[in-house]
C-alpha cells in the first residue's frame, strides 16, 4: 500500500512551513508511523535543500539515504527566487514528472510523505502552473501555514479561497504564533480564523504551533 502524501503549504514564504512540516513529521513519528519529508523545489540554495536539513533537526534524525540521493529534494536551484524564475536562470525547465516519480519511489516505502511546497499556493514553478494547478491534478490534501503577522487575516482567506476554487482538499491550517508581533492582533487574528474554518472547512484540523526547537549539533 502506497503512503499517503500531505502537501505543506503557506500564506507566503517564511510563514513557517519547514517548521510545520518538521513538527508535524515529529508527532506522526511519536504515534508510530514511518515518516519521511520532501520538498519539492528548493530555491536559495545548493547541495542538499536547506529545508530538508531543518526537518531532519526537528525530527531528531539524521539525513537519510533519500537525502543523499537527492530524491527530497528534486529541484535544487541557487538563486533565493521564485521557482519559474530560478529554472530559468539555472537554465532548467521543471518537469512535473520528476518530482512525482520521487515522490512515488518515497510513498513506497514510508507511510507519510509530507511534501513542502516554495513560497506560498500561488507561486509559479513554470511560466504556465502554479502550485495551485500542481495540487488540482494531484489532489494531495493540502496543510496551509498561516500566522499572527498583520496581513495575514487576508493572505488567509485569499489562499482559502483559492482552495476551494481549484477544489484542493485542506487537511489543516496550522497556525504559527512563532511570528507574532502584537499580541492583540494575533489573539484576534487566530480567533477570527478558527471561526472562519469552522464555518466553511469544517472537516480541517486547526492547529496552533509555538517556538519549535531545532537542535543544531
Ligand atoms: N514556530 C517556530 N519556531 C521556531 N522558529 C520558527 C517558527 N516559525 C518560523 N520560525 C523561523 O522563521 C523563519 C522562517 O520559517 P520557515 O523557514 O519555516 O519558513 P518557510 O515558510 O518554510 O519559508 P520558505 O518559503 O523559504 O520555505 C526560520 O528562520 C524559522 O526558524
Ligand atoms: C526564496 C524563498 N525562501 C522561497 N524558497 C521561494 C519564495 C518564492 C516566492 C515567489 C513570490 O510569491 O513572489
Ligand atoms: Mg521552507
Amino acid at each position: 500500500m502506497l503512503g499517503k502524501v500531505i502537501f505543506v503549504s503557506g500564506i507566503d514564504t517564511d510563514v513557517g512551513k519547514t517548521i510545520a512540516t518538521g513538527f508535524y513529521a515529529k508527532k506522526l513519528q511519536e504515534q508510530g508511523f514511518s515518516v519521511i519529508t520532501q520538498k519539492m523545489i528548493q530555491t536559495g540554495c545548493e547541495g542538499i535543500a536547506a529545508d530538508i536539513l531543518v526537518h531532519r533537526k526537528i525530527q531528531g534524525i539524521d539525513l537519510l539515504p533519500e537525502d543523499k540521493a537527492g530524491l527530497t529534494c528534486p529541484y535544487v536551484f541557487p538563486y533565493p527566487c521564485s521557482p519559474h524564475l530560478a529554472a530559468r536562470l539555472a537554465h532548467t525547465e521543471i518537469d512535473e514528472n520528476k518530482i512525482n516519480h520521487a515522490v512515488h519511489q518515497l510513498r513506497q516505502k514510508y507511510d507519510y510523505v509530507l511534501l513542502e511546497g516554495a513560497g506560498g499556493l500561488a507561486v509559479p514553478y513554470t511560466e504556465t502552473r502554479t502550485t495551485l494547478d500542481y495540487l488540482k491534478t494531484q489532489q494531495y490534501p493540502l496543510i496551509l501555514v498561516s500566522s499572527g503577522k498583520l496581513g495575514s487575516i487576508n493572505h488567509t482567506l485569499l489562499s482559502l479561497i483559492a482552495c476551494r476554487q481549484y477544489q484542493i482538499p485542506l487537511e489543516a491550517l496550522v497556525y504559527n504564533r512563532y511570528l507574532d508581533q502584537d499580541s492583540l492582533i494575533s489573539r484576534n487574528t487566530e480567533e477570527y480564523l478558527l471561526h472562519h474554518l469552522q464555518q466553511y472547512f469544517p472537516k480541517a484540523k486547526f492547529i496552533g504551533l509555538d517556538n519549535v526547537n531545532i537542535y543544531y549539533k
